[in-house]
């Protein structure tokens, strides 16, 4: 079984990367093929057919994509739309005619209108208006979903998509302006702790609510939808609405997360806002009872997470880490 991962140099097609090289080191006859963006650009068209064609493999696992928190989305929109797209363009399309029958794709949480009912139901999609501050690539992401339904629909091909709320963990961006909030806290505070600063600044009023998953919980929901037996997959799905959610089904305030990182990190100073900087959308909480009844849940805490991954940067080399 040869199983492509793209993106595997990325925070989750790392962790997928490291559990099917598990399955591997346990005896199972997995062989794993990967590319890095300089060796196959995926937005490339004619390079990513050729690839499929020289490689052949049996399954892909689509992680790559161009990803960033709320300014990045903002401040580089063309990049975010475009990239996005083709990248799932080649691949999906590339797949099908190189005969991969199996193919799992990650979306975003973004793909749900701004004002969705909360928890977010995976029939909420295209019911209504996007978030401004993510709209191309929300976007892109659906466009990913709806290309997957289409080839199963004419080509009877068996590729699926998930959705996953925000995440974060070992192999994230910690980039200052570019990443997602998570990892942007958990370097500010170590900063201000290092500093003896007196005040940190959140963007935002700290009142929106997202929830979090770990990077290891996702991969392995990930590679659990991907072995679903077809039939118990489309038992909780339809040809015209085949995604399913993954999160914790928990979250908190912006404020709130802040406080369990500079409990983590050891920060005891002032904690402010910026309402200057973007709220981004109000809510967005996962419904994950259909993944639920499928049989998966996340088993990592908030908390210990956070714990687990500021160990992880902390043996890191800051230096670099901080120009990624
Ligand atoms: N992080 C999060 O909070 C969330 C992520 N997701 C989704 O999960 C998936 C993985 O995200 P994440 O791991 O965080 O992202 P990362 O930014 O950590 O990794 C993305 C990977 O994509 C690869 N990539 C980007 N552009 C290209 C290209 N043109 N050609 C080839 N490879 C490319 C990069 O490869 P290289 O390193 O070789 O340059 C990189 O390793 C994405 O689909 C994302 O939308 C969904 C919800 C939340
Ligand atoms: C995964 C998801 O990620 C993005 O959407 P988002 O959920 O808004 O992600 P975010 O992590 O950037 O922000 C969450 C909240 O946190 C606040 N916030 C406070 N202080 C910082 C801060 O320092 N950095 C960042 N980035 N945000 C901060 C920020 O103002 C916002 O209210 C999209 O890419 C979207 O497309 C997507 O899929």
């Amino acid at each position: 079984m040869k199983i492509y991962v793209a993106g595997h140099r990325g925070m989750v097609g790392g962790a997928i990367l490291r559990r099917l090289a598990a399955r591997q080191s346990a005896g199972q006859a997995v062989e794993l093929l990967t590319a890095t963006s300089l060796e196959l650009d995926l937005t490339d068209q004619s390079a990513v057919r050729a690839f499929f064609a020289r490689e052949r493999p049996d399954q892909v696992i689509l992680a790559a994509a161009r990803v960033g928190g709320i300014h990045a989305n903002n401040s580089f929109p063309a990049q975010f739309i475009y990239e996005n797209l083709m990248i799932e363009c080649n691949v999906i399309h590339a797949a099908y005619e190189a005969g991969v029958e199996k193919l799992l794709q990650l979306g975003s949480s973004c793909i749900y209108p701004r004002e969705a009912a909360q928890p977010m139901r995976e029939q909420a999609l295209l019911s209504g208006p996007l978030e401004a501050t993510n709209e191309p690539y929300a976007i892109a992401k659906i466009a990913g979903i709806k290309l997957c339904e289409s080839y199963n629909r004419q080509y009877g091909t068996d590729y699926r998509s998930v959705m996953p709320t925000n995440l974060y963990g070992p192999g994230d961006n910690f980039h200052p302006e570019n990443s997602h909030v998570l990892p942007a806290l958990i370097r500010r505070f170590h900063d201000a702790r290092l500093t003896d600063a007196e005040n940190v600044t959140i963007w935002g009023t700290g009142a929106p609510r997202r929830e979090f998953l770990h990077v290891d919980d996702m991969a392995e929901a990930s590679l659990f939808v991907h072995d679903l037996a077809p039939q118990l997959y489309q038992r909780e799905t339809d040809p015209m609405l085949s995604h399913i959610n993954v999160g914790s089904g928990q979250d908190v305030t912006i404020l709130e997360l802040a406080r369990t990182i500079a409990r983590v990190v050891g920060y005891e100073g002032r904690i402010s806002c910026d309402p200057a900087r973007p709220d981004g959308t109000l809510q967005k909480l996962m419904d994950v009872s259909r993944l639920e009844r499928l049989g998966w849940r996340a088993s990592i805490g908030l908390e210990a997470g956070i714990r687990q991954t500021y160990d992880w940067f902390l043996t890191q080399d800051l230096a670099a880490l901080r120009q990624k």
